[in-house]
């Protein structure tokens, strides 16, 4: 029926043929990284299309992030011809705009309605504690963000906003903040603004309510696709699960190792136990890995084997063998950044071109020490999701503190004057630009003439103005390092980053600092700041833009679903990666979830993968050692180079020892013994065949499916049948 060389059949294999034409009634895949979920979904849309005439505008396809959406419709594009309209190839919260622009109307909104980003939800805030005379400091605005989303993890509130009869209590909050969230939905429903919990929860309560429009998009959508299945939450499961009603016709791919989100509310079991939901569906494994080499592919699942909430899936590959991945110790972090660059090097000597290059990190502030090597190197290179390091706003800010205490100049000043709230808004400022023209000075200078026209009075401009004066006076005595914290601290500026509670941009702050420390110590003598501030105008005049033969930088939680030949997970240090947080909580599922996060990163690579830490401090003078997911790969695997003492290795390792200890031992023992008959969510129905107490496992055999299985005792889903 199909040739070879079709593009749509061709290239696929059997199972993945399989999921391709099974194009009616429900059905899952489940599969490792790498075996072409993505892309049997993308061949299955353009199946439907092409072979069966079915019109895009009947195909709802969705994703977790932009980045993959985009992708996903690039390769149907190459499929079924760029002109096609594929609309419908996008996020939730893309889909959920789609809806409510056509539908939300019966809601009483406009159709023009506004989405607001969390600087909008803040300016919202700002507005609120000034009318209710609350302070910042007593309550950050992440805080009450953070309340507020808890609040519309359930959809009721939107009755309040389009039905005020049916107000809804919002219970488990005091007083206050009940008023806060109060007001800030009467704010949000005046501009008719909907935050990106209300898209979901909007569209949610608009099939709900109005059986006429669910009606309509069910029968509009006669077939659905979703990727990456294992990072729904219950509201996403819900709405694909409704649209899914009455044509039936549900496709979904996932891979259970690859839940990265569950502290967002994903939740595998809808993957894992979707047949209890879907009844009739049928399941297909795919088990051949076609993106990386062996070498890779083994690293990565020797590293997952150590969760012990999964489901064992045997991949294998066919891709020729490549070398084998490199971990990379380096005695400091310049150091790490230059062998990072000097291997990138190389590799472009083999032929490699920028753009097959990714650079992987856990968080977003450990961009930095990268993007400083690669401006250095003048290599070009690009963020996926995120801003450049220096051209963070925080960073930004503070640097303009610095800028303030030698150069003052009016963008500067204009940037900081009113951060935090100094009563400095437009009219003042307009005020200001018009005397500073007109005598010929700064926006400080003039500031400082005229700090007491009444046009300023009652401002907090003196506070600022106080501020800088007092450090300016240290200019030559202190160190740039010692002056930056100077200034954050007399202008507050740090304490209101702080306040606000804004994990990341305390990071990115903390970083900046970090690294002016690190330039005076590699500087030797003592810099000026003028000396400091020209240098690092190099950094932030850098922004050349997204130019195609370009690094690929990204977090681990950005680069899901892609795939890059050459990729560097840079910064794999304990308490970084795990993060400090999952550590701290001693919960076995926030490592598993860091594991996890690892094994994503690591199965990103098709040819190449260099992992690599250095030594030195985090944050306050906790010494960094080698992440423990290092060490809890099989030391055959990979080739480690670099100096890495076996001194420093049991230390790492005595520390790793000590945070497991704490934990105590592991509560729950075997629940059934050999011979007992249970049920597994997958596999079905099996018997106990051998107690493995050591690793903690049962050994299972399915019969239905003639297999036999490690299933860990702690695995939830293992129940009597
Ligand atoms: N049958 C096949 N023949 C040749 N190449 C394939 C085949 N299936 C998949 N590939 C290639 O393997 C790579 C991985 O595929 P894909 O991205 O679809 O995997 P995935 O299962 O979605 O991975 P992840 O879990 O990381 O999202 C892609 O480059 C894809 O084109
Ligand atoms: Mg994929």
């Amino acid at each position: 029926m199909y040739q070879h060389n079709d593009p749509i059949l061709g290239g696929l294999n059997e199972m993945q043929r399989l999921a391709v034409e099974t194009t009616e009634g429900a059905v899952r895949v489940i599969a490792g990284a790498g075996s072409g979920k993505t892309r049997a979904l993308t061949h299955r849309y353009a199946y439907l299309v092409e072979y069966l005439g079915i019109e895009p505008s009947n195909l709802l396809c969705v994703t977790f992030t932009n980045k993959s959406a985009q992708e996903m419709r690039r390769r149907v594009k190459k499929l079924i011809g760029g002109e096609r309209d594929t609309g419908y190839i996008s996020t939730y919260h893309g889909f959920c705009v789609r809806v409510l622009r056509e539908d939300i109307h019966h809601l009483f909104y406009p159709k023009n309605f506004l989405i607001l980003d969390t600087e909008d939800q803040k300016t919202i805030l700002r507005e609120i504690y000034e009318e209710l005379g609350l302070k910042v400091n007593d309550r950050s605005f992440n805080t009450v963000l953070k309340k507020i989303g808890e609040m519309k993890a359930d959809e009721q509130y939107v009755y309040e906003l389009i039905d005020r009869e049916r107000a809804v209590d919002v219970s488990g909050i005091n007083d206050e903040e009940r008023k806060i969230i109060k007001l800030y939905l009467k704010k949000q429903r005046r501009v008719y603004g909907l935050d990106f919990d209300d898209l979901i929860n909007f569209t949610f309560v608009l099939f709900k309510e109005y059986e006429k429009v669910l009606a309509k998009w069910q029968e509009r959508l006669h077939y659905i696709q979703v990727d990456e299945f294992q990072d729904s939450n219950g509201k996403q499961f819900q709405l694909v699960k409704m649209l899914s009603n009455y044509h039936g016709n549900l496709f979904v791919v996932g891979d259970p190792d690859q839940t990265i989100y569950e502290w967002r509310g994903a939740d595998p079991k809808y993957i894992v136990q979707f047949d209890q939901w879907f009844p009739n569906s049928q399941t297909i494994f795919l088990n051949q890995n076609y993106r990386s080499t062996p070498e890779i592919l083994s690293v990565g699942n020797d590293l997952i084997q150590h969760n012990k909430m999964r489901v064992e899936k045997s991949m294998f590959t066919e891709n020729s063998g490549g070398l084998k991945a490199i971990h990379y110790h380096a005695k400091n972090e310049q150091d790490e950044a230059k062998w990072i660059t000097t291997q990138m090097n190389t590799l472009r000597t083999r032929g490699a071109r920028l753009q097959d290059i990714a650079v992987l990190y856990r968080s977003n502030y450990q961009s930095r020490f990268i993007e400083q090597q690669l401006i250095h190197e003048n290599m070009d290179y690009v963020i996926y999701g995120g801003f450049k390091f220096f051209e963070r706003k925080e960073i930004k800010d503070a640097l303009a503190h610095l800028r303030m205490i030698t150069f003052g100049d009016d963008l500067s000043f204009a940037r900081i004057v009113n951060e935090p709230r100094r009563q400095m808004g437009k009219k003042r400022m307009e005020f200001l630009r018009e005397m500073a023209e007109r005598d010929d000075q700064t926006l400080y200078e003039t500031l400082q003439t005229y700090i007491h026209h009444e046009k300023l009075a009652r401002t907090k401009a003196v506070e600022f103005i106080e501020a800088i004066e007092e450090v300016k006076t240290k200019k030559d005595e202190l160190s740039v390092s010692d002056l930056l914290q100077e200034v954050l601290d007399a202008t507050g500026y740090e304490t209101y980053i702080r306040e606000d509670g804004d994990q990341e941009r305390l990071d990115n702050l903390m970083e900046l600092k970090h690294s002016v420390v690190q330039y005076e110590q590699s500087y030797g003598e003592k810099i000026t700041l003028e000396y400091y501030l020209q240098m690092i105008t190099l950094y932030t005049e850098n922004d050349r833009e997204d130019q195609k033969d370009s690094v690929k930088l990204m977090t681990v939680h950005t680069a899901k679903g892609l795939e890059y030949p050459y990729v560097f997970l840079v910064g794999m240090t304990e308490g970084v990666f795990p993060n400090e947080r999952s550590l701290r909580d001693r919960k076995e599922y926030a490592l598993e979830e860091e594991r996890r996060l690892a094994y994503v990163a690591m199965t990103r690579a098709e040819k190449e993968l260099y992992i690599t830490e250095s030594e030195g401090y985090i944050g306050r003078g906790q010494k960094k050692y080698p992440s423990r997911f290092l060490f809890e790969i099989n030391e055959e695997l990979y080739r480690r180079i670099g100096d890495l003492e076996e001194e420093l290795i049991a230390e790492a390792k005595e520390v790793i020892r000590m945070s497991k200890q704490i934990d105590g031992p592991q509560s729950s023992g075997a629940a059934y013994a050999v011979g007992d008959k249970v049920r597994h969510p997958v596999f079905g129905e099996g018997e106990i065949k051998r107690l493995d107490t050591k690793k903690r496992l049962y050994e299972v055999y399915f019969p239905a499916r003639e297999i036999t299985r490690p299933i860990s005792w702690s695995f939830k889903g293992l129940v009597k049948p």
